[in-house]
Order: C-alpha cells, then sequence, then structure tokens
C-alpha cells in the first residue's frame, strides 16, 4: 500500500538562498528536489504533490526591488510544477500586486490555482469575478486517489479595493460549496492562508464532516509563520510550513485506496487504517542529498540548475549585494526582549524613528510617532546591511501619516490602547493582533531557551538528523526550530538546539521634540499609514472623533526608505 505525500511551502519571496546555511537551498534547488522525489514516488507506486498556500510576495528584493515589483519572481514562481496553489493576504494588499496575481501568477497555474473565497473585480467592466477556480477534482496518476482540493484565504480585511475576500462562514453557504461537499471522493484537500487553529478551519472542517463522515480531510495552512501540525479527527490533520522558505513541510497519508482505479471497492476498504505523518525539513541541500540519496553532483536537475542561476542573474540585475553600511551588532526581533539592546524594536524607537519621523516644516513641534512591530519582519545581522535586508527587514510602501494638534492627553492614551488589543478593535473589525509580527497569532507567551549554540555539523545518518560538533559523543546542537506540536517533538527533520522567542507589543512609540519641563498641551500625532483605522478607532475611544479626512500626509518617503538612508549615515563603514 501506498503512500500519499504532500510537500508544503511559505516563501515571501525568499527564492534566493536564506540567510542561514540551515536555510540555504533556493528555488531552483527545491524543483531538483521536487523532481527527484516524484521520479522516486513514481517508481514506488506512491503519489507525491505540491502545495503552495500562499504570501509569495514581499520580503525579499527579488521581488521588491524591482519596478514594477516582482518584474523577475513571476518566471521564477512558475518553473515549481505545483499542484494545488492559492493566495495569501500579501498578494492583495496593493491593487497592482491583486491585478499581477490575476494575470500573471493564476494563468501560470491554471487548473492548479484555486480561490474559493476570493474575487477580483475586473478594471474594464466593474464585474466581480472568481480570482481563480473555485475548487479542482482530479484523480493522482500511481494510486487512483480521488481528490477534490480547495483554496482558502484567512478572513481578510485589509485588502486594496480591486479584490473581494469572502469571510469562510458565508463561503460555506454557497450552492457550490455544498455540492462539492457532497461529491464522492477519496480525499479531501483543503489548503488555504489559514492558520491551522483559526475558526476559519473549524468552520470548513465541520462543514465536510456535515455531509461525509469518514471521509479523509488533509488540511494545510499558513499565514502564522509557524511549523505546526493540529488533529481535527482521526481522519483529518492540518500541516503549516513555517515561513520565509525555510521550511519544506512534509505530510504522507498511509492507506488510502482509491477508488480511481477500482471503482469496485468499497467505502470501508479505501479508508481502513490510516495513518498521518508530518515532518518539518529545513530548506538546505544536506536535507535536500540526504532525502533524495544523491550528492552534490547527481542531485541538481538541469532544471533546477538553470532557474538557479536565472534567479542569480536577476539578484545581479537588481544590485541586491550591494551595500548600504554596515550593521554593528545583531538585533533581534523576537529572540531577545523587548526593550532590551539586542531589541530590533528598541533600536528602531529610540535610534531611527526620532530622526526620520520628522518633517523639515514641523521639526519642532512635540510629536508623538507609532510604528506597529509588524512592520519589521526579521532580524538584523551584525555585518553588511544590503538592498536585500532592507526588503527582508521591512518590504512594506507605508509613509508616515499625522493628525495636528492632537490634545496630548488622548494622545498618549493611544499606545497604551493599541498593546492592550482590547474589546475597542473587536468591535471595529481591526483586530489587534493583525499589527504585531504573525508569529504571534500563534505563540502565546515566551519561549527562553534553555541551551546554548555551537558550531554546525551535519550528520546524515541520523535518524533525525542533527548539526553535530564533530569530536563530541553528545550532539552539540546549532540553532533552529524545535517544534511542539499535536505529533508531539519528532516533526523537525533536523535536530537544533532551541531558539528564544520574546512576544513584543502590538506598536512602539518614540516621543520627539517633546519640551523638557512640562507636558506639550499638543502634539503632532505621527504614524504608519497601515495602522490608521485602529489609531482612528482608539481615538475616538479617548473621545477624539478624528476622520480620515483629518489625517495628512506627514513624509512622502517610505518607512523602508528612510530606514535605508539613516543606515546608510549612521552605519557607513566597511564590514
Ligand atoms: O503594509 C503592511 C502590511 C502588513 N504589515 C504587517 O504584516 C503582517 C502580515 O504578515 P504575514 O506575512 O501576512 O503573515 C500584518 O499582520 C502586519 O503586522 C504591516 O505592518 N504593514
Amino acid at each position: 500500500m501506498g503512500a500519499t505525500e504532500f510537500y508544503a511551502d511559505n516563501r515571501h519571496a525568499w527564492l534566493a538562498c536564506g540567510t542561514f546555511a540551515r536555510y540555504s537551498a533556493d528555488w531552483g534547488d527545491y524543483i531538483s528536489f521536487a523532481e527527484r522525489m516524484r521520479k522516486k514516488a513514481d517508481k514506488e507506486g506512491r503519489d507525491l504533490l505540491l502545495i503552495d498556500t500562499g504570501d509569495r510576495i514581499e520580503g525579499n528584493g527579488l521581488y521588491d526591488a524591482s519596478d514594477p515589483k516582482g518584474k523577475y519572481t513571476y518566471d521564477i514562481f512558475k518553473e515549481q510544477d505545483i499542484d494545488v496553489i492559492c493566495t495569501g493576504n500579501h498578494e492583495l494588499y496593493q491593487s497592482d500586486a491583486s491585478t499581477r496575481e490575476y494575470t500573471q501568477t493564476v494563468p501560470n497555474f491554471k487548473g492548479k490555482y484555486l480561490a474559493s473565497n476570493l474575487d477580483y473585480i475586473d478594471p474594464q467592466t466593474g464585474d466581480q469575478i472568481p480570482m481563480a477556480q473555485r475548487y479542482r477534482k482530479f484523480t493522482t496518476k500511481n494510486q487512483g486517489i480521488r481528490i477534490l482540493a480547495f483554496g482558502f484565504l484567512f478572513d481578510f480585511t485589509g485588502n486594496a479595493n480591486n479584490t473581494k475576500v469572502q469571510p469562510v462562514e458565508n463561503t460555506i453557504k454557497e450552492k457550490w460549496f455544498q455540492e462539492a461537499i457532497r461529491e464522492d471522493v477519496d480525499l479531501f484537500v483543503v489548503i488555504g492562508h489559514v492558520t491551522l487553529e483559526g475558526p476559519e478551519y473549524k468552520a470548513l472542517f465541520k462543514a465536510i464532516r456535515s455531509q461525509k463522515w469518514d471521509t479523509p480531510i488533509q488540511f494545510f495552512g499558513g499565514h502564522s509563520h509557524i511549523r505546526d501540525f493540529v488533529k481535527y479527527d482521526s481522519k483529518a490533520y492540518g500541516v503549516q510550513a513555517g515561513r520565509y522558505m525555510e521550511t519544506i513541510g512534509w505530510m504522507s497519508i498511509d492507506g488510502i485506496q482509491g477508488k480511481g482505479k477500482n471503482k469496485d471497492r468499497k467505502d470501508h476498504e479505501t479508508r481502513a487504517s490510516l495513518s498521518f505523518n508530518r515532518r518539518y525539513i529545513d530548506n538546505n541541500l544536506f536535507g535536500y542529498h540526504y532525502h533524495t540519496g544523491l550528492n552534490e553532483t547527481t542531485f541538481p536537475t538541469e532544471h533546477g540548475k538553470n532557474v538557479s542561476s536565472l534567479i542569480q542573474t536577476s539578484r545581479k540585475a537588481l544590485n541586491l549585494d550591494h551595500s548600504y553600511g554596515c550593521a554593528p551588532k545583531d538585533l533581534w526581533l523576537n529572540r531577545a526582549p523587548y526593550p532590551s539592546n539586542d531589541s530590533l524594536l528598541t533600536w528602531l524607537e529610540t535610534e531611527v524613528i526620532p530622526v526620520i519621523a520628522i518633517s523639515p516644516d514641523r521639526k519642532d513641534v512635540p510629536t508623538l510617532a507609532i510604528t506597529n512591530s509588524g512592520a519589521m519582519r526579521f532580524d538584523i545581522f551584525k555585518g553588511a546591511f544590503t538592498i536585500d535586508t532592507t526588503y527582508i527587514i521591512s518590504p512594506f510602501v507605508s509613509k508616515f501619516l499625522f493628525l495636528k494638534d492632537v490634545p496630548y492627553k488622548s494622545a498618549k492614551a493611544l499606545l497604551p490602547l493599541l498593546n492592550s488589543g482590547g474589546p475597542v478593535f473587536e468591535a471595529a473589525e481591526s483586530k489587534a493582533q493583525h499589527l504585531a509580527p504573525p508569529e504571534q497569532i500563534s505563540i502565546h507567551s515566551d519561549i527562553i531557551a534553555t541551551s546554548l549554540p555551537s558550531k554546525p555539523f551535519f550528520d546524515p545518518l541520523s535518524p533525525q538528523h542533527t548539526f553535530l560538533s564533530s569530536n563530541s559523543d553528545e550532539p552539540d546542537l546549532i540553532p533552529g526550530y524545535t517544534t511542539k506540536d499535536a505529533g508531539g517533538t519528532d516533526g523537525d527533520d533536523t535536530l537544533h538546539s532551541q531558539i528564544s522567542f520574546y512576544r513584543v507589543p502590538n506598536c512602539i512609540q518614540s516621543a520627539i521634540s517633546m519640551p523638557e519641563d512640562e507636558d506639550p498641551e499638543v502634539v503632532d500625532l505621527v504614524f504608519v499609514d497601515f495602522i490608521q483605522p485602529w489609531v482612528l478607532t482608539a481615538l475616538q475611544f479617548t473621545g477624539e472623533m478624528y476622520n480620515k479626512s483629518d489625517v495628512k500626509v506627514y513624509r512622502e518617503e517610505t518607512l523602508t526608505d528612510l530606514m535605508a538612508a539613516w543606515i546608510k549615515e549612521n552605519w557607513q563603514h566597511d564590514c
């Protein structure tokens, strides 16, 4: 009896090498890996399917540094042969990105791209049309497993006005969905840019089970950037493959006997004893060589090598390795507590924002400047700070806006309100958790690492691979993911020592040009445009009834450009 296997990824345009050796394979390597593993699966009579759960864009120079954005990336993405693919929230923040998704990615993955709860607004006619087909029904080639697949996005409300995200609860009531879940299939596959524990998947699970009490369901999640595995019932599981092309999530279902090749099989025979297994593979060549049984010479396929060289020529064309300056030390987004000397947010709040959140014509006006912590997406490592690093840290096109002459007593109440994330935001449908790094949706308390890092050495013979120091009996591990999920602690393909994770506030605030001896009557309230809905809602709570038309542009440059300028000015020296 063969297994049905899946590989899933979440990448944010990290198509070139990751920042660490442990996550350093590129998109071309992943293509070689998939091609090699598919061949192996074919030989052994198994089926191997590739899944992509969205957020392919923003967060890496390869996408963000070109004009138009994504000039090189769409042609690189499309080279992977993905079986089921859907949209993430990042594809929808900017209308030009949604248009590229509709006109390029959807056709590039024709028949595989699913948009179960997403519509596109045709710019010519104004018609609201499905972004892509709602579901896909297909039979796997080796085992004849009849699959019905959906592709969802969580109930996202921050999209530009050329798309429409339908809440999952409403989609479930639609005729096409109700008909689809009544189809006679061997397996439902629900992929989505949706957290595994969120209300959307709970509702979908309930809906499918209301019609099919026994059909296996495999969910693939995304959005919250973590490795995760969840059990919904004995025949329904979900897996999520981390973030930024660091992890290839592997999921295997053993025991489904597809009716596609034998129509006379009875239902109870097709799903007699099932087992669901997951593994989180670090995205590096060591792991790829180990799993394919190949080596440096035999592993890469021609196709994979061509894609790797396309990535390198694109990176060169964009000058992504050009250095703006030299970071004097590591600055961590979640690996150091906030506030602290090693916190990236403390650095931003105390050193950068007080310099960049100043408008030349209002520079002496007392100012409170607020930025959301989610505007920062990664750590800064000691050493060269390049064009690429800039977009890895902060890919957004957000600008500083401001409200003039806000009573100080109300302005100073804002930060605690934004950070407490209380009922004031639930009512306004702008959950305050969307202000912080997405990991915090799933990680509810600090994780403080107990072990210390040491030097790397890879042991490919270990069942759960380790990075070992060469002359020690005890595994001397380097830091990386140490996942605990519904399957226990054996999901990580490579053993690592634990990394700390400190929760950070939703927003940080810098007080600028404040009088020394007394509080000001009024201040300029400066904030990044992304947080405007939360700022206006919280201000109303303090009794200040501002609306959108009161908000003015404070600086024309983006936060990202201003931050890069600060680095050029302050970290000038060579590394
Ligand atoms: O303009 C923006 C857009 C988004 N953010 C932050 O990013 C997360 C979403 O990140 P995912 O990678 O999709 O999970 C959002 O919650 C915001 O915190 C932003 O700051 N500015």
